[in-house]
């Protein structure tokens, strides 16, 4: 018999539905992956920032995780925001019972600006749970702060990027380039190859959830059992449609739209 796809994330919230946990779920769904959360953070955030954090009990992180690694299948997994070290051993100590790719979104801080980790876990999520990953997809403050010098050209991302793997053990970097000018172009080094994706830069404010649909849109085709050149490459079509859709909704940076490659929403 023929079995679906399963993708986990483990991530924060974001009620306003754009980002975190929400853009995971969504997308999995929409790329026809089995979809499956475990909530590190619950955050009242919205379009124009980050208006409170309530940070799960870890003893609650470690039974979600639990409940759903002793019952169901994982065939890829990601992390986005783990708030503070505490968390991130709790799921360090987990990930190796987890027999699958782990796909890591380095959250540290939300579009608006506002932080979303604690200043002395970025260090723990560099040492302890890089070593661990399939992939890691930092942006370029995310790729700075991890090899700790400044980024600032697309050979510089390249070179961030190999850094990471030998430097840093992590399984693959995809350095992405959102924050520079020009194309939006990202580099995959996989540990002897550089692929770059591009595309045309979108002219919209309208990016907020971008990351995190993107390293979901990856764990969903690994899941799916897709090469890691494929996942990636099929990902930043979906990013960028997702993107190029986007909603004008909210007074900040808007969502993506996670049904952009298919047909238009029901609009008012
Ligand atoms: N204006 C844009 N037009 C087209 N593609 C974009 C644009 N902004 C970002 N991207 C692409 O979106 C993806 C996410 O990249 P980005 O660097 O914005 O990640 P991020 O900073 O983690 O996202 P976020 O803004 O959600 O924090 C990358 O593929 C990047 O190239
Ligand atoms: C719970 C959570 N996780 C991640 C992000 C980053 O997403 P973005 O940088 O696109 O706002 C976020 N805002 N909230």
């Amino acid at each position: 018999m023929e079995k679906v796809a399963c993708a986990l994330t483990i991530a924060g919230t974001d009620p306003s539905g754009g980002a975190g946990i929400h853009a995971d779920l969504k997308t999995f769904q929409e790329l026809k992956s089995y979809g499956m959360s475990v909530i590190t953070s619950v955050v009242a955030q919205n379009t124009t920032g980050v208006q409170a954090l309530h940070h799960v009990p870890l003893e609650m992180i470690e039974q979600q995780l639990y409940s759903v690694i002793s019952d169901m299948p994982v065939h890829a997994f990601k992390t986005g925001m783990i708030a503070n070290i505490d968390m991130m051993k709790v799921i360090a100590k987990k990930i190796p019972s987890i027999a699958a790719p782990y796909v890591m979104d380095p959250v540290m801080v939300a579009t608006s600006g506002d932080p979303l980790i604690e200043e002395q876990a970025r260090d723990f999520l560099r040492k302890e749970l890089l070593p661990l990953t399939a992939l890691v997809t930092p942006n370029i403050p995310e790729a700075e702060f991890l090899i700790g010098r400044k980024v600032e050209t697309t050979d510089d991302m390249k070179k961030a990027a190999r850094s990471i793997v030998h430097d840093l053990g992590a399984g693959a970097a995809l350095v992405k380039g959102g924050h520079l000018d020009g194309e939006a172009v990202d580099f995959l080094y996989d540990g002897t190859t550089i692929y770059s994706f591009s595309a045309k830069r979108i002219n919209t404010k309208n990016t907020h959830g971008t990351g995190c649909t993107y390293s979901a849109a990856i764990t969903a085709y690994l899941s799916q059992r897709l090469s890691l050149y494929e996942a990636v490459d099929k990902a930043k079509h979906f990013v960028t449609k997702a993107i190029k859709g986007a909603f004008p909704i909210g007074a900040g940076n808007g969502p993506t739209n996670h049904w952009a490659i298919r047909e238009k929403g029901v609009f008012q």
